[in-house]
Order: structure tokens, then C-alpha cells, then sequence
């Protein structure tokens, strides 16, 4: 499918030069959100996940129906003073900004295989947090799946050695 005609671009927002790349227009059309979903889910079906994780916000809306096809739950990364028990937490940059995301410390057993979902990979800052939350409590990722990628950004260097699917690349 052509995914790319339903991503709406947006100049300078939230900042100055940069240009952002809008998934809602996707998520709006029922037909073109269920085959990225499905793509995804085919991506992951032999992988033996046990679980998907996704960070705040956008990498929930992309992680939730990809759990439920999959049958296995999903463990949220939050942004710091969000999630309410015991947590471990990480400092990262992205392509705007910098935040603290966070993930509770019993949200992954140890040895379990974990799917990372998001809607989009810019300088990977927000994917590397996250896979740094997994491995640190020990799950195992075995998989990164993202509908936008920014390559003119490089995120990918910080996934070498990863299984990586994005279904959509922008090369400026
Ligand atoms: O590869 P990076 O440079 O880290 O950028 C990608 C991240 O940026 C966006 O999230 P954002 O933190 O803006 O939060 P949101 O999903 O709540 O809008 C996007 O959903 C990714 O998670
Ligand atoms: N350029 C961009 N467009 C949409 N979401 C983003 N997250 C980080 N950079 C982004």
C-alpha cells in the first residue's frame, strides 16, 4: 500500500526547521492503519514474542493492536512521573528535544522476547532509551517496528545488530 499519501507534513513544527512527519491522516483511514498494523504483526509472527513495549504516546497507538493480533500483553514506557509504581528510568534526546522515559521494574521477566513499537524513527534517541529499559531488566528484543523512518536523520546507527522494519522512509 501507499502508505506515504496519508502522512500529512507539517514545516517547522515544534520547532524551527524541522519538519514533521503526521501519522494521524493514516490512523484516520481504517483501511490503510489495518494493513500497517498487519504488516507489522506479519513482521513479528515468528519471532515467539513474548511481549510488546512502546513508548509514549505514539509508540502505544501503534503497540496495542499489534499486541492484541500477537495475544501478548503490552508494557508502556512513560515519560518521567507517569507511570505509578516502582520504576527504572533512562535520560535521552530526540530530534526536538530531551525528556526521561520511564518503564516499571517488573514490567518485563527476565529472558522474555520483546517486540519495540513506534510510530517513527528520527535520530533513534527515543527507540535506544527504550531498548536500553528492556535490556535492563532483562528482556530480549527481538524486534523494532516503526511506520516512518527519517534515514536523513540516522537513527538505523543506533539499531545495528537489530531486527528493524519501518514501512515507510524518507531520505530528506
Ligand atoms: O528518534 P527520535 O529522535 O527519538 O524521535 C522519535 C520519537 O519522537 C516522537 O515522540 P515524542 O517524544 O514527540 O512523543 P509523543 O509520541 O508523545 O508525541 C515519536 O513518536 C518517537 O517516539
Ligand atoms: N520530524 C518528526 N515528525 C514526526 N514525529 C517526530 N518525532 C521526532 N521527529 C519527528
Amino acid at each position: 500500500m501507499d502508505y506515504k499519501k496519508h502522512i500529512q507534513i507539517v514545516e517547522d513544527w515544534p520547532v524551527e526547521g524541522v519538519q514533521f512527519k503526521d501519522i494521524t491522516p493514516l490512523m484516520n483511514n481504517g483501511k490503510a492503519f489495518k494493513s500497517a498494523v498487519d504488516e507489522i504483526v506479519d513482521f513479528s509472527k515468528q519471532k515467539n514474542i513474548d511481549l510488546v513495549v512502546g513508548p509514549e504516546a505514539r509508540g502505544f497507538i501503534i503497540g496495542c493492536p499489534v499486541s492484541y493480533a500477537l495475544e501478548v500483553g503490552f508494557a508502556p514506557v512513560r515519560k518521567e512521573g507517569k507511570l505509578p509504581r516502582e520504576v527504572i528510568k533512562v535520560d535521552y534526546g530526540l530530534e526536538y528535544g530531551k525528556s526521561v522515559l520511564t518503564i516499571h521494574q517488573d514490567a518485563i521477566k527476565p529472558g522474555q522476547r520483546v517486540l519495540i513499537t513506534d510510530d517513527l524513527l528520527a535520530t533513534g534517541g527515543t527507540i535506544e532509551a527504550t531498548i536500553n529499559l528492556v535490556e535492563e531488566l532483562g528482556g530480549v528484543v527481538v524486534g523494532c517496528a516503526f511506520l516512518v523512518e527519517l534515514s536523513y536523520l540516522n537513527g538505523r546507527e543506533k539499531l545495528d545488530g537489530y531486527d528493524v522494519l519501518t514501512l515507510m522512509h524518507y531520505l530528506d
